[in-house]
């Protein structure tokens, strides 16, 4: 069988990782595991830790680094025959500390985009509560506008999306991921990229990807023939 392949995308509100992740799911056939999801999914279901994050949510504030690694952690755990890429997870040290206890990683993504353009795409950022989908009016709108495409419920959009809610967010986000990317950093996983579109920074991301998936199942293989 060949190598388990571990990755994790960050980045600030609105850099992409959600949309770049669907597309590694898509071309690499790694699970796409959205932090933001499984939190859906707790608070939908009334468990006990959904219950509990729910009451940081709807103050706004980021749920507490126990809560999260609890939640977190059991599912990774259950994922031992899959690949998979984790986005909004870990967002802090201490989140980044209980995931190197719980697996190794391959890699992580680093989104480096300008705020002009995180101010730009928020504003058009249009989201399906239930199930979490994301759409963008200019680059990736809904068939009918305001509504999703799959349940044809309606659309809405976060008031932590306005622009005068992004700096504030986008400062507290930096403070929050400097030590973690300084921790990937020195484990050399870190792969940083920096563009105003997707679309650009996406070829850069497939041949990483490509490459280290390549090599890993080359070596894998290698080392089960041996
Ligand atoms: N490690 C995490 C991940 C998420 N959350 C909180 C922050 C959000 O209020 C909520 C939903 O998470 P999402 O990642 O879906 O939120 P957004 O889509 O708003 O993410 P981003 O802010 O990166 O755009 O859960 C948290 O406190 N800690
Ligand atoms: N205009 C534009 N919008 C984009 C681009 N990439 C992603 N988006 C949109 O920008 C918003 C934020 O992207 P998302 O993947 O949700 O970012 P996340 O918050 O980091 O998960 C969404 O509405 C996306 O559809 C891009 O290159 N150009």
């Amino acid at each position: 069988m060949s190598k388990l392949f571990r990755a994790v995308i960050m980045g600030p509100p609105g850099s992409g990782k959600g949309t770049i992740s669907e597309r590694i799911a898509q071309s690499f056939g790694l699970q796409h595991l959205s932090s933001g999801d499984f939190l859906r999914e707790n608070i939908a279901a009334n468990t006990e830790a959904g219950v509990l994050a729910k009451t940081y949510i709807e103050k706004r504030l980021l749920v507490p680094d126990h809560v999260m690694t609890r939640l977190l952690l059991p599912r990774l755990e259950e994922m031992t025959r899959h690949s998979w890429i984790l986005d909004g997870f870990p967002r802090t040290l201490a989140q980044a500390e209980a995931l190197s206890r719980a697996c190794e990683l391959d890699v992580v993504i680093s989104l480096n985009i300008p705020l002009e353009t995180l101010k730009e795409r928020l504003r058009h950022r249009w989201i399906h509560p239930a199930s979490g989908r994301v759409y963008n009016l200019c680059f990736n709108p809904p068939r009918m506008q305001g509504v999703d495409d799959i349940s044809g419920e309606p659309l809405i959009q976060h008031e932590d999306d306005r622009p005068e809610a992004l700096v504030a967010r986008l400062r507290h986000y930096k403070d929050v991921a400097k030590p973690v990317i300084d921790l990937y950093k020195a484990k050399n996983i870190l792969h940083t990229f920096s563009d105003t579109d997707t679309d650009r920074i996406w070829p850069h991301i497939s041949s990483l990807l490509n490459t280290k998936i390549r090599t890993d199942q080359s070596s894998a293989q290698r080392a089960s023939t041996n």
